[in-house]
């Protein structure tokens, strides 16, 4: 009798705890007139469009030499279309359905069936009373559909130049971190655990601040890395306001004490090409190097995404690049990068749920392969303000609300997102702390000048 008590006891406490998981406040919308959503979706993404009509425009040469007449007859077709996008935006059209046959068009369209049941006083889901996650998200694809439905320039990246002319911007930084690297790999066998940890939240801290260099929030113009990013690591510490970097090391440790060598797979959920993915790679060499771990698995984006974003191509692009530069351990990094992808120890992986507007907590239904893939991990890094935007499910939280309730339990292996904020959602910090700081600077959470590092363990593992 008393175990069938405490039986029904658990199961209403488990039953409480899910019901808190799954409620949620509100989401960030551009209805919500001078917030941050609002006045992205009002000045940010139409300059972003004008910028990727421009590009268009300017490579008509380029496509003619390539496809002749019929490239200048598609280049005509995307701009137009991309123009017609422009004006839906700014005067807050429905969304519509995608009309071309991409493998992920079923997604985005029952997606929108689902924003318009959600839409409170009915009307349509429209790009100025949708979450702004949903539409900042779909305004992406459908600037990929621009190019998609206009074959034969359908493969153009329209973001390419932005992100190549940010990569060599950056090359001071690149040639600084590549060098520090050389020198840590060196002789990172003589180092005891206490030295390692010191080199692991160096590099760790170099990551998270290369995610300033992303190029949506400044729409598009130069955003680079030009000093050394270890000089500034000590005085950019104040500006970290939530460090739980400690616990992301113990995590890696554990798995070296008990095998002796690492076992584990680090998965690192990219965000931005250029600086931002040279320092992710670099922290990736220490990882393997030092043998905290034996497998890298890298995920980004199969379509150009938010200006900055990694594909598959700036992957492989930037690898090359570093291995034919001059300056020497630019070079030496590259190689040893390439090597790492021959042999298998690197691996890119571009699964399709990265592009879809879906808060993370619901990929365990709506991509249950790259859940479990995952759930492989031992430590996973999430890159970026997007992905953060994602894990939080781009709500308007209290700032004190902890990070795992924010997560509404999506808990896949211990993970740890590195972030600067530029979008106004923040849980986990100090009551008073987000009010504290309000007060004092207005766009504390949109400017880039902070940033977090915040960590989850699973609940099994706790
Ligand atoms: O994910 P990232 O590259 O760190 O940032 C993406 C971003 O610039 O795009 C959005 C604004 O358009 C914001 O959420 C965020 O600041
Ligand atoms: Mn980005």
């Amino acid at each position: 009798m008393a175990s069938l008590i405490w039986y029904f006891y658990f199961r209403v406490a488990n039953m409480a705890s899910n019901a808190v998981l799954s409620e949620a406040p509100r989401a960030l919308s551009a209805k919500y007139v001078g917030s941050f959503a609002y006045l992205t979706v009002k000045d940010r993404l139409p300059t972003i469009l004008t910028k990727v009509i421009d590009t268009i425009h300017r490579n008509r040469n380029q496509f003619f030499e390539e496809y002749g007449e019929e490239g200048v007859q598609a280049e005509k077709r995307a701009i137009s279309f991309l123009s017609k996008l422009r004006n839906e935006l700014q005067t807050d059209k429905p969304i519509v359905a995608l009309a071309d046959n991409a493998p992920d068009a079923d997604s985005w369209n029952q997606y929108l069936q689902k924003q318009q049941a959600l839409m409170d006083q009915g009307g349509p889901a429209s790009w100025f009373r949708s979450p702004w996650l949903y539409v900042e998200c779909y305004l992406y694809r459908r600037m990929w559909e621009a190019l998609l439905l206009n074959p034969p320039i359908s493969g153009f990246d329209i973001f390419k130049e932005a992100k190549t002319q940010a990569y060599f911007e950056s090359q001071q930084a690149v040639m600084a971190i590549c060098t520090h690297l050389h020198d840590l790999v060196e002789g990172i066998g003589k180092l005891v655990e206490p030295q390692l940890c010191e080199e692991f939240l160096k590099l760790l801290q170099v990551s998270l601040w290369g995610n300033r260099c992303d190029l949506s929030i400044s729409a598009g113009k130069e955003n680079s890395q030009k000093s050394s990013p270890i000089d500034s690591l000590e005085d950019l510490k104040p500006f970290i306001l939530v460090d739980d970097s400690n616990m992301v090391w113990s995590v890696l440790m554990k798995s070296k004490v008990l095998g002796g060598e690492s076992q584990g797979r680090v998965d690192f959920i990219l965000d931005n090409a250029g600086f931002e993915l040279v320092t992710d790679l670099v922290l990736a060499d220490f990882l393997v190097s030092s043998g905290l771990a034996r497998e890298i698995h890298f995920h980004g984006k199969s379509m150009p995404w938010f200006v900055s974003d990694t594909t598959r191509e700036d992957f492989e692009w930037t690898i090359k690049q570093m291995s034919g530069a001059n300056h020497g351990w630019t070079c030496w990094s590259g190689t040893r990068w390439q090597q790492y992808l021959s042999a298998g120890v690197w691996s890119y992986h571009d699964h399709p749920f990265w592009t879809l507007p879906h808060e993370f907590c619901h990929m365990a239904t709506e991509a249950p392969d790259l859940h479990a893939l995952l759930q492989g991990a031992k430590l996973i890094f999430f890159k970026g303000d997007l992905n953060y935007r994602k894990l939080t499910g781009d709500r308007a939280w209290d700032y004190s609300v902890t990070f795992r309730r924010a997560l509404r339990g999506f808990d896949p292996a211990p993970l740890c997102s590195l972030r600067t904020l530029k979008a106004d959602v923040q849980v986990g910090l100090q009551p008073g702390q987000g009010e504290e700081l309000t007060a004092r600077e207005a766009d504390w959470m949109t400017s880039g000048k902070y940033a977090v590092v915040q960590f989850l363990c699973p609940h099994k593992e706790q």
